[in-house]
C-alpha cells in the first residue's frame, strides 16, 4: 500500500476499500491476504448490529423477561416479585460484554492483519482518477482504489417535528447508555424499536408512554399479529394510536413535553425517537460516481450486489429493501463470493431474499416469514389460513398463555406454504421450521406428517396449525 503524503493529506492506493465495519468486517478473511484494504469507520467499531443493535438490545430484553416471569409468579403458584432493579449493573452487564468484542475486533484488523489499514473517519466519494480508480476523501486523507463496497449501513430517521423543536431526545445509539432509568419514557414511533423498547423498559419498571401516528402498532406485520399485539400493548403501556406531534419542548426540571394534534401534551423524563431508519447513502458523494439513489433512499444494486458504477458493490441496510442483520450478513456473504470470482465472472452468486423471516422481541415475541393474509389474497392465491391458540396446546397450558397464536397461511389443497405469523412465547424459536419448510420447498402436509414433533413441546402449536389448513391430506 505504496502511501505518499502532501502537507496533512495522505495518499494510498488500496486493491479494495470497504465502507463501513459492521458486516463490511467480515468481507476480508484469509482468501483476500494478497489484496491491500482499507476500512473506513466513522463511529465504533463493529457496526448497529454489535453496539447499538440486535445484540444490545436482546441482552436488555432478558433481563426485562427476567423480570416479567418474576412479577407473574403467582400464575404459577409462586410466590415472586421485582424487589429492585439495578440499572447500571444491567447496562454494564450489557457493554461489559459487547465492548471489548468491538474494542477486539477493531485491534485485530489494526494489529494483525498486515494487508489492512483502518480509517477512523468519515468518508466519501470524489469520483475517480485518471487511471479510473475511485478516490475516497476523508478530513486528512485520499484512498485509491481499484475496487470498493459501501456497507455504510443505516441511522434513525430524526423527523423534523422534533429536531427543529430542539427537544432532548434519545435514539437507539444512546437510550441503552442512560445513567439512570427513567421514571417516565415517552417513545414516539409504532415500529419494531418501539416495540423492543417499550418491553425493555417498561418491564424493569419505567412508565412508557407510546405515541402512534397510525391506528395501530407494528402496522407492517400481519393484521392479526398487529391487532393483537396493539392490544396487548394498550393494557401495559399507555399507548396513544392516530396521534400526531406537533411540537416538543424541554422542561426546566430535565424532562421533555410533547404537543399532539388533538390530545393533551405529554411529558416525561426521556423522549426516545424510533420512527424508522435511512440508508446511509445520501452521505457517500454518490453522485461524483454516477450514482443515484432509489426513491426509498437505498443504493440501488443488482442481484449480485453490484450498482451501476463498475467495481463498486453495495450490501446490508445501505442497499438493501430490508434492514436485518441476518440479511446483511447473507448479502455480505453473496458479495464476498463475487469479490472472489470477479466483476464480470459469469457465475457470480445471487442473493436470495425469498423467503426472509423477521422477529420482534418484545412482549410477547413475535415472529414472520412469508406473505401476510392480505398480501397473499391480494397476490391472488386460493388461501387457506389456520390460526392455532397457543392455549390449544399442552406447553401453552403450562405457561397459562392466553394471548399466543400461530396463523399459518397456505395455497388451499396443494398446501404450498405462503406465510406463518407466530406472536406468543419463544415465537422466533417456534417458526423457524417453516423458514426451513418455505426454503426447501416443503409442503404443509409432509411437513405435519413426515417427521415427530416433540410432546409436549411449544411447537406442537404449528403442527398443529398445519394439521388444521385445508389441504387434500
Ligand atoms: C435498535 C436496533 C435493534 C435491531 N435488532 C435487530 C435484530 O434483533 N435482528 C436483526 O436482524 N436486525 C436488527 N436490527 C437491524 C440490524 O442492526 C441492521 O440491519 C444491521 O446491523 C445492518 O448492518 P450493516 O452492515 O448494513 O450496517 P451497520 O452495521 O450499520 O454498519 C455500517 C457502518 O458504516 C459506518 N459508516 C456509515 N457511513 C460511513 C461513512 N461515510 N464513512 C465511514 N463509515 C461510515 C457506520 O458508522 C456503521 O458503523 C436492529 C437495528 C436497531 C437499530
Ligand atoms: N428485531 C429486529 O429484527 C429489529 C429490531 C429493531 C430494529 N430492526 C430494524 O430496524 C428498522 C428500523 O426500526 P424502527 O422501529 O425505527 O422502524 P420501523 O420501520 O419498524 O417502524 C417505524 C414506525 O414509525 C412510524 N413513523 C414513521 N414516521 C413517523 C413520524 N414522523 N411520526 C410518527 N411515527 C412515524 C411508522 O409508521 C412505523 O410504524 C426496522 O424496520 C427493522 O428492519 C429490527
Amino acid at each position: 500500500m505504496p502511501d505518499t503524503t502532501t502537507d496533512s493529506i495522505t495518499t494510498a492506493h488500496v486493491d479494495l476499500a470497504i465502507i463501513g465495519s459492521g458486516s463490511g468486517n467480515s468481507l476480508p478473511d484469509e482468501r483476500f491476504a494478497d489484496k491491500t484494504i482499507a476500512i473506513f469507520e466513522e463511529g465504533v467499531y463493529g457496526g448497529t448490529c454489535l453496539n447499538v443493535g440486535c445484540i444490545p438490545t436482546k441482552m436488555f430484553v432478558y433481563s426485562s423477561e427476567v423480570a416479567e416471569i418474576a412479577s407473574h409468579g403467582g400464575k404459577y403458584g409462586v410466590d415472586s416479585r421485582v424487589a429492585g432493579v439495578d440499572w447500571p449493573a444491567i447496562v454494564s452487564r450489557v457493554f461489559g460484554r459487547i465492548d471489548p468484542i468491538s474494542q477486539g475486533g477493531k485491534r485485530y484488523r489494526v494489529e494483525d492483519c498486515d494487508n489492512i489499514t483502518v480509517y477512523d473517519a468519515h468518508v466519501e466519494f470524489d469520483g475517480c482518477d485518471d487511471a479510473g480508480r475511485y478516490r475516497l476523501m476523508t478530513d486528512d486523507a485520499v484512498v485509491l482504489a481499484d475496487e470498493v463496497v459501501i456497507a455504510a449501513g443505516s441511522r434513525a430517521t430524526i423527523p423534523d417535528v422534533i429536531s427543529a423543536s430542539g427537544v432532548r431526545y434519545h435514539t437507539n445509539t444512546d437510550i441503552m447508555r442512560l445513567e439512570e432509568l427513567p421514571r417516565r419514557m415517552i417513545i414516539l414511533g409504532s415500529g419494531y424499536i418501539a416495540a423492543e423498547f417499550a418491553h425493555v423498559f417498561g418491564a424493569l419498571g419505567t412508565d412508557v408512554t407510546i405515541v402512534a401516528r397510525g391506528p395501530r402498532l407494528l402496522r407492517k406485520l400481519d393484521d392479526s399479529v398487529s391487532e393483537r399485539f396493539t392490544d396487548i400493548a394498550g393494557e401495559r403501556w399507555n399507548v396513544h394510536l392516530n396521534t400526531a406531534v406537533t411540537g416538543a419542548e424541554n422542561l426546566p426540571d430535565g424532562g421533555v413535553r410533547v404537543h399532539t394534534a388533538d390530545g393533551p401534551a405529554l411529558e416525561a423524563d426521556v423522549l426516545l425517537v424510533a420512527v424508522g431508519r435511512e440508508p446511509n447513502g445520501d452521505r457517500l458523494g454518490l453522485s461524483t460516481i454516477g450514482l443515484e439513489l432509489s426513491d426509498d433512499g437505498r443504493v440501488i444494486v443488482d442481484e449480485h450486489g453490484r450498482t451501476d458504477a463498475a467495481r463498486v458493490w453495495a450490501l446490508g441496510d445501505v442497499s438493501s429493501p430490508y434492514q436485518l442483520k441476518h440479511v446483511a450478513n447473507h448479502e455480505e456473504r453473496i458479495v464476498q463470493a463475487n469479490l472472489l470470482k470477479g466483476w464480470q465472472a459469469s457465475d457470480l452468486m445471487s442473493v436470495d431474499h425469498r423467503y426472509v423471516p423477521a422477529a420482534v422481541f418484545t412482549h410477547p415475541q413475535i415472529a414472520a416469514v412469508g406473505l401476510t393474509e392480505a398480501q397473499a389474497r391480494q397476490a391472488g392465491w386460493d388461501v387457506t389460513v389456520k390460526v392455532q391458540a397457543y392455549g390449544d396446546v399442552a406447553y401453552g397450558w403450562a405457561m397459562e398463555d392466553t394471548t399466543g397464536f400461530c396463523k399459518l397461511i397456505a395455497e388451499r389443497g396443494t398446501g404450498k406454504l405462503l406465510g406463518a405469523h407466530i406472536i406468543g412465547p419463544q415465537a422466533p424459536t417456534v417458526i423457524q421450521p417453516v423458514i426451513q419448510a418455505m426454503s426447501f420447498g416443503l409442503g404443509a402436509a409432509e411437513m405435519a406428517r413426515g417427521q415427530y414433533w416433540i410432546h409436549p413441546a411449544m411447537p406442537e402449536v404449528l403442527e398443529n396449525a398445519l394439521l388444521g389448513l385445508d389441504l387434500d391430506w
